[in-house]
């Protein structure tokens, strides 16, 4: 099963990701896009790369605006799978700023 992070982990991982904040035990970024089409994209690119990982964000969509949530629901809290998803996450929605 995959190792909960501790705090100094994480805080260090955000280091990297000035954009993404640690909300109840996730990993959290809200990006807003020029429109729908975009955001739906973006979400999209983000799917692709999920499933090749295996490790899935949990995503909210409304217009423009997504919420991209990274933690591991089996030990409810975040891995380092968490932090790989948001690396590559946060590149998707960098490329498209
Ligand atoms: C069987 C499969 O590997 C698991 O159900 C995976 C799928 N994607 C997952 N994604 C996330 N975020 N947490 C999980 O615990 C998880 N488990």
């Amino acid at each position: 099963m995959a190792e909960l992070l501790s705090d100094p982990e994480i805080g260090k991982a955000l280091g990297r990701l000035p954009r993404w904040r640690l909300v109840e035990g996730g990993l959290v970024l809200v990006a807003e896009f020029a429109d729908f089409a975009t955001a739906i994209r973006v979400v999209n690119r983000v799917a692709e790369l999920a499933e090749r990982a295996d490790h899935h964000p949990d995503i909210d969509i409304r217009w423009n605006k997504v919420t991209f949530r990274c933690s591991t629901h089996t030990v409810n809290g975040v891995t380092a799978k968490d932090t790989a998803l948001a690396t590559e996450i946060d590149g998707v929605v960098s490329a498209v700023d």
